[in-house]
């Protein structure tokens, strides 16, 4: 038999076994889920509610325990089973993708390992192996010849004598290569000349051997990956979930989080993990973070109004933005803001009144004098005493609270249910007829105690603390942060502190603020943490700054952490003076940080990478993938009609070739204007910060809101020097051109911007 014949031989029985196991399961998600059904049903059934003697009591608790637990174990078996189900399904459809012959040391004979998204054993033998299993990493590390893989009793060694790709569908084997010599470059070539769709897809078929690095990393608190645009550090990541997942069977996918740049970009990575048989992880962006922690006191910006106002504001209010922006995501600011906090133990911090109906019950002066009565403790536990203090001063003013006039008003206005339920409380606490006088006092007692509840929870949420006065006295007096800076202030400080003591006076917080501000809170109140969280992944790292990763880093103390960018496509103002991630290797210390770096691009074909690696300036470094595709062009108009005219025209012609068309604009302004002048166009859409789901067709939306996703083809649609001449938007416009998998192309309203000397125009 020839070899196609025996391998397509082999598909068949691996296509029975799974068909018989489907049906086996079927079965058993069937029965499971009435099992699930009937202990719902009939839960009370088997429980004796009966609450007359502690020990009936007892029964009555031990029962239902056993109820809750029996429906616990059948519902997770269910979901177990309906997930082994899943699975299976979608290995009917690939059952796997690569084989590899390995001969370890010491045996004589190869053993023939088949690889695909799960394990499938017939009896004791594994007809598949999980691509995540440690023997599978071959398949990803090696050519032919001596090969060595990692196992928890140490490292197996061997020989690779053989390695297959395989293309099935619908139980037959469609092609089959020889990748001995090359790393799936026909697969590769075949998956990346696809056009997209709605979502990422996960790439197991063809993991790169630098992206295997990153996803079976698995040494020290922090990995750091710096990756070309396209070189797929958000496919590693979310690979290397689904390896954690595999790995550390304890763990599970809520105890992983990813931070994302936007909504859309968590719907477009949506399905990578459920493709591969495993739930997602949590994801946010740091703005919701933000949001969740400050939106009751501040109308908090956003990264992305932030970014508008700096891309849209007149020279010298962007110059102030953006002096502001730096330094407050400095280090420098860093410790400013830890020094001015040490120095809050003994003098500065401010403090509201405690008012109870329109009156001051306990003055900020009294607070702060008691606050500054004991100086001998750290901040957090001071506020813990000081709090327990307020605590029985608000006792005290309750007591005589009750016998005021508009405690009996309020008292007239008790439902009968109240009134019920204190009559009742009393006669059985005082176990005889309660008097009218006591029923009286119980009522006022309710009253009061009802209106000092929410003082009660402001108080001890720290309310009291005047934050917002404490952060603005750092830029109240412009000569004050000195003292607790090292260095100069920038030369624009003076108007820094104008336009930050402004913004928090209209209650506002702006983007940069937001941080720092939060620090200094958590300074003062103790760190919130979240200890169930195992591993932090921040996507599109380079737009963070020190101050939120020191941030993230607080508040997840027991968690590992894996950070992806590219500061090539640094567009915040923030990150602009940055050029690789070496800094943060002060996080963790340079022995719990490893840094990998991906050079080579896989999304867009040779001639556009060859174009827009020209466009940075470390962009020789960038290795194209060899795929083949029309070389980008620049197109001069001479008027806004015209451009309109010609984008709309190339758009009807793309349309016939392509899923999805992104016309990508500056900011949202100039989206704005773009899309009333093109809605014509059938099916066109506007991208806003607000848009959650990435959707094929012709859209048009702002560069900064195309981080991270990709397009069949772009159009830039004004490349012109009025509108990219300042350097600083260099970056911005590489994460434009850099979002193009098959074909970019340029328009310019008048003379080109002067990133594109090296443009071929037409
Ligand atoms: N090994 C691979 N096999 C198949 N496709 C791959 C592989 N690596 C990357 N890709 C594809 O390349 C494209 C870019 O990958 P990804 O978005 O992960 O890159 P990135 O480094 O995060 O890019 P960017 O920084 O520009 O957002 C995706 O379509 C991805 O599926």
């Amino acid at each position: 038999m020839k070899e196609r014949e025996q391998e397509q031989a082999r598909l068949d029985r691996v296509m029975e076994t799974i068909t018989e196991q489907i049906h086996m399961l079927e079965k058993e998600t069937i029965q499971r889920r009435k099992e699930v059904i009937d202990i719902r049903k009939h839960f009370w059934d088997d429980v004796k509610v009966n609450t007359d003697t502690f020990d009936d009591y007892l029964e009555t608790i031990i029962g239902l325990r056993q109820q809750a637990q029996a429906l616990s174990v059948s519902q997770s078996t269910h979901r177990h089973a309906f997930k082994k189900l899943s699975t299976l399904r979608r290995m009917q459809e690939v059952p796997y993708f690569g084989r590899i012959d390995f001969l370890e040391e010491g045996t004589s004979v190869a053993e023939q390992i088949y690889i695909g998204i799960s394990t499938l054993m017939d009896g004791e033998n594994i007809l598949i192996y999980d691509w995540r299993a440690p023997i599978s990493s071959v398949y990803y590390d090696y050519l032919l010849g001596p090969a060595e893989y990692m196992t928890p009793e140490g490292i197996v060694r061997g020989l690779l004598e053989k390695k297959w790709q395989y293309m099935i569908r619908g139980g037959v084997i469609e092609a089959m290569f020889d990748t001995s010599l090359t790393i799936g470059d026909e697969i590769l070539q075949q998956v990346l000349g696809k056009n997209t769709d709605n979502y990422m897809h996960n790439i197991v078929a063809s993991i790169q051997q630098e992206q295997n690095r990153i996803i079976r990393h698995d040494r020290g608190k922090l990995l750091i990956v710096q990756g070309a645009a396209g070189s797929g550090k958000t496919s590693a990541a979310l690979q290397r979930v689904a390896y954690l997942l595999y790995k550390y069977r304890n763990m599970t996918s809520d105890q992983i989080i990813l931070f994302s740049p936007n909504s859309m970009f968590n719907h477009y990575v949506s399905n990578v993990l459920p493709e591969l048989g495993e739930e997602n992880m949590q994801q946010v962006t740091f703005q919701e973070y933000l949001n969740h922690r400050l939106s009751s006191e501040f109308q908090i910006e956003g990264p992305y109004e932030q970014m508008e106002d700096v891309l849209t504001a007149s020279d010298d209010a962007a110059e102030i933005r953006n002096a502001s922006i730096r330094f407050k995501a400095s280090a420098r600011f860093f410790e400013t803001i830890k020094a001015y906090s040490r120095s809050l133990q003994s003098a500065g911090m401010l403090f509201k009144d405690v008012v109870f109906r329109g009156k001051p019950i306990i003055t900020a002066k009294q607070i702060e004098e008691k606050f500054y009565s004991d100086t001998s403790t750290r901040l957090p536990h001071r506020l813990e005493k000081l709090v327990e203090w307020l605590m029985k001063q608000v006792d005290e003013v309750e007591k005589w609270e009750r016998t005021k006039p508009w405690v009996r008003e309020e008292m007239e206005l008790l439902s009968n249910e109240d009134c019920q339920k204190v009559y009742a409380h009393l006669q059985k606490k005082r176990g005889f007829e309660a008097s009218f006088h006591a029923y009286e006092k119980a009522l006022a007692r309710l009253v009061v105690q009802r209106k000092m509840k929410p003082l009660r929870q402001w108080i001890r949420a720290l309310r009291f603390i005047d934050m917002k006065g404490i952060y603005k006295q750092l830029f109240v007096h412009p000569m004050l942060i000195k003292q607790w800076m090292e260095g100069e202030v920038p030369k624009e400080w003076d108007d820094i502190c104008r336009l930050t003591v402004n913004m928090l006076e209209e209650g506002k917080l702006c983007y940069e603020d937001a941080t720092p501000y939060l620090f200094l809170q958590e300074l003062i109140h103790g760190f919130q943490t979240n200890l169930s969280i195992k591993h932090v992944f921040v996507d599109e790292a380079q737009d963070y700054s020190p101050f939120q990763f020191e941030f993230l880093k607080r508040l997840f103390p027991s968690a590992r952490m894996t950070v992806l960018g590219d500061f090539n496509q640094a567009i915040f103002v923030h990150a602009s003076d940055m050029v690789d991630f070496h800094t943060l290797t002060n996080l963790y210390g340079s022995d719990q940080t490893e840094i990998i770096t991906l050079t080579r691009s896989y999304r867009s074909t040779k001639p556009i990478i060859e174009f827009t690696r020209r466009l940075v300036p470390d962009g020789e470094r960038i290795i194209a993938f060899e795929r083949d595709g029309e070389r980008p062009v620049l197109t001069l108009v001479g008027n806004h009609a015209e451009l309109h005219r010609s984008i709309a025209s190339k758009v009807e012609d793309l349309r016939k070739q392509y899923h999805t068309i992104a016309i990508i604009c500056k900011s949202a302004a100039e989206s704005t204007l773009a899309y009333e002048s093109l809605r014509h166009l059938e099916g066109i859409k506007l991208m806003t910060s607000e848009s959650t789901s990435y959707e094929q067709g012709v859209i048009v939306i702002p560069a900064y809101l195309a981080k991270g996703i990709e397009f069949d083809a772009v159009i830039i649609y004004n490349a012109s020097a009025q509108v990219y001449g300042d350097e600083r938007l260099r970056r911005l416009f590489y994460t434009a051109c850099t979002r193009a998998m098959h074909y970019l192309h340029l328009y310019s309203v008048g003379e080109p911007s002067p990133f594109l000397h090296h443009a071929e125009r037409n």
